[in-house]
């Protein structure tokens, strides 16, 4: 494994916020520049799953934990098949990642992968301004690309906003997939006799997701985001998944046609954070932008059907703008937030109290973070042992 002082460690490299703060470091990962959404992830650990999760898709993810890289890049913890922020900001690199399981450093990743990054900057007074701020638009230059500095402010401010923004189409899969359901000892069930078949809308899909459902007798048939009812009901699904993603909810027209016709068929329907966004839509309810989101892997939720509360992963800029105390009448009947964020009152959740359809707008998938919902999985497992009853 090589490690990762090179000529990039030396590099200069400037942060340019769309309000004109720029802050200075020098280049890391690959040297050169890029744009995206400014946004702060306080995870402490996870930053290779972070990475790879497709519903960071055009974004610069600054980590607010201060040491990044200790345990490099394995083989095994990837969540898509390439990473997918567009920038990556982290105060101090490790600069000899150690790790039984890894195969090299991070620095190399991003390198060899092309994603533009930039360290040694105060990233706590960042992550400050974005939370004073918001999230804004930045850019990230090194090497020749600082020097045509007194343009980049302009350049930063010509790209386009997050709000509006409609990205599921491009990082979704082109082709349907099946995850094969595991057996107790860890062995694929042969495709077609498995307890469960789920058709999986594939938004940006992490790849936890599927497993989770598999490890759980259930077969998954990933479909691409451009699937129709036909496409879902030619797999003879038990129950219907709508996954994470990137972009703007209310740019989501097709996929909220497309659970609507899920939910007048009333199949079991369970939702992941985009997929919560578009059950909120579907059931009449509006979206809107977070000042600066909830990225991390420690908030707390609470499942208001239980009272329990739950440290959880998050991964989001928008939400969904629902009653917290009461039912609400929808097209498909009464519906509720299940789930609300402890920080801040925002809807973590939604449930259909008339049919089989609920959905979170948190990750209890895990990759990265804590175990405490992976109830839910179970929750959608039960739903669709329901229906056959
Ligand atoms: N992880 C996700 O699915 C994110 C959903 C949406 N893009 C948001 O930012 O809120």
């Amino acid at each position: 494994m090589t490690t990762s002082t090179r000529g990039a460690a030396k590099t200069p490299a400037v942060l340019v916020l769309e309000d004109g703060r720029t802050f200075r470091g020098r280049a890391y990962g690959a040297v050169g520049e890029t744009f995206g959404e400014a946004v702060f992830s306080t995870g402490m650990t996870g930053y290779q799953e972070t990475l790879t999760d497709p519903s960071y898709d055009r974004q610069i993810v600054v980590a607010t934990a201060p040491q990044i890289g200790n345990t490099g890049w394995n083989d095994e913890d990837d969540e898509s098949g390439r990473i997918w922020v567009s920038g990556y900001v982290v105060r101090d690199p490790a600069r000899v990642p150690s790790n039984w399981r890894a195969k090299r450093s991070l620095d190399d990743e991003l390198e060899r992968q092309g994603v533009v990054g930039i360290s040694g900057i105060d990233t706590r007074a960042l992550t400050r301004h974005l939370r004073e701020r918001g999230s804004m638009r930045a850019g990230i230059f090194s090497g020749e690309a600082v020097a045509a500095e007194p343009e980049l402010l302009a350049r930063v401010q010509a790209q386009p906003h997050m709000k509006g923004a409609s990205l599921y189409e491009e990082v979704a899969t082109k082709e349907a997939y099946v995850v094969p359901a595991v057996g107790p000892d860890g062995e694929a069930v042969p495709i077609g006799t498995a307890k469960f078949t789920v058709a999986a809308v594939d938004l940006g899909i992490k790849g936890m997701t599927p497993h989770r459902m598999a490890e759980r007798g259930i077969e998954v048939h990933v479909l691409p985001a451009t699937a129709t009812a036909d496409d879902i009901y030619a797999v003879n699904p038990d129950g219907v998944f709508f996954s994470n993603g990137p972009g703007d909810p209310a740019t989501a027209d097709g996929p909220v046609a497309l659970m609507t016709a899920v939910l007048e068929r009333r199949t079991p329907l369970f939702g992941i954070c985009f997929g919560n966004q578009i059950l909120g839509r579907a059931l009449g309810f509006g979206t809107y932008k977070l000042k600066y989101g909830h990225r991390g892997i420690n908030q707390p939720v609470q499942d208001r059907t239980t009272g329990k509360v739950e440290v959880t992963a998050h991964n989001h800029g928008f939400a969904v703008d629902a009653p917290l105390d009461q039912v609400s009448d929808t097209k498909f009947g009464r519906a509720e937030v299940s789930h609300v964020c402890l920080n801040d009152d925002v809807v973590e959740g939604l449930q259909l109290l008339d049919q089989p359809a609920f959905s979170v707008q948190y990750h209890p998938e895990a990759a990265a973070g804590p175990h405490d919902a992976a109830y839910l999985f179970d929750r959608f497992v039960s739903l669709m042992e329901g229906q056959r009853a």
